[in-house]
């Protein structure tokens, strides 16, 4: 854990394109509406919120009872199940109990199927075919995803006297799409486009979605891969599981041509192996995209001054 030298600004009311920011977006997956309030959503914010998501009761609480079981152990004992491992990408699923691995499998399967459902909206509510072209990757025998558990022990104001103490850095997520679910313990907080960092307040029933990395570039920054952090909670331990849907390692990453209608491409084609590679040397807080950016020529304005875009 990190302690932030400065007490971090959070505003709940902020502007963003000129408008008050009145809070998350939330989308009702079960209305007609919702394939272009989710368009709406990843192209303003990169990040929402979703209910009647279709993911049973029965694995959410049986995984969260799993995991608050696990991290109550004594680190001897967790060490021994792999979780700590020294290899980023450790599988929650290692040296589990049959038992166990029946709930981890049961719950990311399920979050999976929501997971695709919103890229097939999304493709929709854009009027892009095919309906899978996002949700393919995913879907992929191959698919490169990552299911991660995450817990955040409190920390008491009295002993870090007021500072705001950060649990997960800022950073935003590498991947297509993520969905992330907590317990009912704040500490998620979203950067604006203001600069103002926001607290997501927590809802244990429903599901946050951050667009990652490559949906961004897929969509030619169109969508935004969101930038967020974890500050500690005082006083509750807070428990996220969270599923980060990746595309297969040889998948080329890029604009899609369907989307760009006329535009240039702002960055330039990368196979996710590439990504990862170059993301997974990078630091936590890094604009890990900007490598992959092409130089945008000056533009010509109406007045025909030259004016660097
Ligand atoms: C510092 C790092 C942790 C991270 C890999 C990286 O080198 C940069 C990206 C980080 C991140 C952020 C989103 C996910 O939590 C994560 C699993 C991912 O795919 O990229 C983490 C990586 C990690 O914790 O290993
Ligand atoms: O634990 C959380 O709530 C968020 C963690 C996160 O952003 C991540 O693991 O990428
Ligand atoms: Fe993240």
């Amino acid at each position: 854990m990190v302690v932030l030298s400065k007490p971090a600004v959070i505003e709940h009311l902020s502007l963003v394109n000129n408008t008050i920011f009145h809070g998350v977006p939330l989308i009702d997956l079960s209305k007609p509406d919702s394939n272009s309030l989710l368009v709406k959503a990843c192209r303003e914010f990169g990040f929402f919120k979703v209910i009647n998501h279709g993911v049973p009761t029965e694995f959410i609480t049986k995984l969260e009872s799993l995991a608050i079981h696990f991290f109550s152990l004594p680190l001897s004992e967790k060490e021994k199940a792999g979780l700590t491992a020294p290899d980023p990408l450790a599988m929650a699923t290692r040296k589990l109990a049959p038992m166990e691995i029946c709930i981890v499998n049961g719950y990311v399967s399920s979050v999976k199927k929501m997971a695709c459902e919103i890229l097939e909206m999304l493709a929709e509510g854009l009027k892009i075919e095919p309906r899978n072209i996002f949700s393919k990757l995913v879907m992929d025998e191959e698919s490169d995803s990552i299911f991660r558990l995450n817990h955040y022990p409190p920390c008491p104001d009295d002993q870090f006297k007021g500072r705001n103490l950060i649990g997960f850095g800022e950073h935003t997520d590498p991947q297509i799409i993520s969905v992330l679910r907590s317990n009912n313990t704040s500490g998620l907080q979203v950067l604006l486009k203001d600069g103002n960092w926001i607290s997501v307040p927590p809802d244990q029933n429903s599901f946050f979605i951050n667009v990652g990395d490559s949906l961004q570039v897929m969509t030619n920054g169109m969508f935004k891969s969101v930038r967020h952090r974890v500050v500690a909670n005082t006083s509750k331990s807070r428990i996220s599981m969270i599923y980060f849907g990746g595309p297969p390692l040889c998948e080329k990453i890029a604009p899609l041509p369907s989307l760009m209608k006329g535009e240039d491409s702002l960055y330039r084609e990368f196979t996710w192996f590439e990504y990862k590679k170059s993301a997974y040397k990078s630091r936590l807080d890094e604009n890990r995209l900007g490598r992959f950016e092409k130089l945008q020529p000056p533009c010509v304005n109406k007045e025909r001054k030259i004016v660097l875009s």
